[in-house]
């Protein structure tokens, strides 16, 4: 152990200087680049990077297609940032808010030449951090400043899709309504994000199959019982269903918006109060449909010691997830519940388009 932080402890320290509109230098053998956030960007910022040279604005692919910029590098396009560009037309760019009342975005020159690795990495970045999926990357020629998080781009890249270990914090007694015999155990990912938590309703024997439950975070509906989704009823089910059986067990992963974040996600139901439906939202946004990392429910699963579960879910994904990553899905348990008028056109997408069984 030394007092020197190590490669996940700096990339943890880059999200966060993200987040706070602060710079981080990515640097490989031959090339270094300043980035920034396409969110929070101030014009301060921007034109200090600017004196250290050329500015683009790296972004992903499904936000190319909105903006009809032409993407050459695969899922990212490298959007070149106008000499006369400031803070406000970076921010325009990124965020689709406003792309139906001002639809003239553009037109975009988009870089064909070079390498596009230190862009894909800094989008990869801040959409761990949990912002708007576009970064603006700056080449450096001279040494970076002083006091920025610096990050080799190789190993980065490749931490960044290793899986994530867990380890468990503390476990707590807490009686609930639908079990006198609950426990709380919260797991802290090694990576600094956020923490997850397992709840086990009863005493669950670990050499039969658990009735299970994988529970992605949504704000809205569970704690305020929205009824633009499913989330809130369907985690009440799974309780109730757990304590009538006697035993089970609920994670609850800090996945909110399906591993977009809140703001993100609140982001989403404005495009999604425009007319779009959710999957073209998070299109829109820059996103995949589906931006969470199903390997922290079964490493969570497993290091609980439960290997094989009777999984309440209607996303036939999610049973297939967990085979792949070594969990025995004996059993899809249906969880239709919580259908009302104002959720029906989004739970059909959710048939349609993501194959959920309704
Ligand atoms: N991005 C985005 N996320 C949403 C939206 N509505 C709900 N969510 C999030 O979706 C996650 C739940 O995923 P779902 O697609 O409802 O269901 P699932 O987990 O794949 O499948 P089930 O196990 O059947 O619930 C939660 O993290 C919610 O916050 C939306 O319109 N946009
Ligand atoms: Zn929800």
């Amino acid at each position: 152990m030394t007092l020197v932080p190590s490669l996940i402890d700096r990339i943890a320290r880059a999200r966060t200087d993200l987040r706070l509109g602060l710079p981080v230098v990515l640097r490989s053998k031959d090339a270094a680049a300043l980035v920034l956030a396409a969110e929070g960007l101030s014009n301060d910022r921007l034109s200090a990077a600017r004196t250290l040279g050329p500015a683009t604005l790296a972004i992903t692919t499904r936000r190319a297609e909105t903006l009809r910029a032409r993407a050459y590098d695969g899922d990212i396009a490298r959007v070149k940032v106008p000499e006369t560009a400031d803070a406000a037309w970076v921010r325009h760019v990124a965020d689709p808010k406003d792309d139906l009342s001002s639809p003239m975005k553009g037109p975009f020159t988009s870089i064909r030449d070079g390498d596009a690795d230190l862009h894909r990495l800094a989008v990869r970045l801040v959409k761990s951090a949990w912002l708007l999926p576009a970064a603006i990357v700056v080449p450096l020629s001279e040494d970076a400043p002083p006091d920025l998080t610096l990050l080799p781009t190789e190993d980065t890249a490749a931490a960044l899709s290793a899986p994530i270990a867990h380890k468990e914090v503390v476990t707590g007694r807490v009686p609930i309504a639908v079990s006198e015999q609950g426990r709380v155990h919260v797991f802290r990912p090694t990576d600094g994000s956020e923490e997850h938590i397992a709840c086990e309703i009863g005493r669950p024997a670990r050499d039969k199959p658990v009735l299970a439950r994988l529970h992605s975070a949504c704000f809205t509906g569970d704690v305020l019982g929205s009824l633009k989704c499913d989330c809130g009823a369907q985690l009440q089910a799974a309780l109730r269903q757990m304590g009538e059986e006697g035993a089970g067990v609920l994670l609850y992963l800090n996945q909110e918006g399906r591993g977009i974040g809140l703001a993100n996600k609140m982001r989403a139901y404005a495009l999604q109060d425009q007319g779009f439906d959710t999957v073209e939202a998070n299109h829109r946004l820059g996103f995949e449909d589906d931006e969470r990392d199903f390997r922290t429910g079964a490493d969570i699963l497993k290091r609980l010691g439960f290997g094989a579960v009777r999984l309440l879910t209607n996303n036939p994904a999610k049973v297939a997830m967990m085979q792949a990553q070594g969990i025995d899905v004996v059993e899809r348990v249906p969880l239709s519940v919580g259908l009302n008028p104002l959720n029906k056109k989004y739970l059909d997408v959710k048939a349609k388009k993501s194959g959920h069984i309704l």
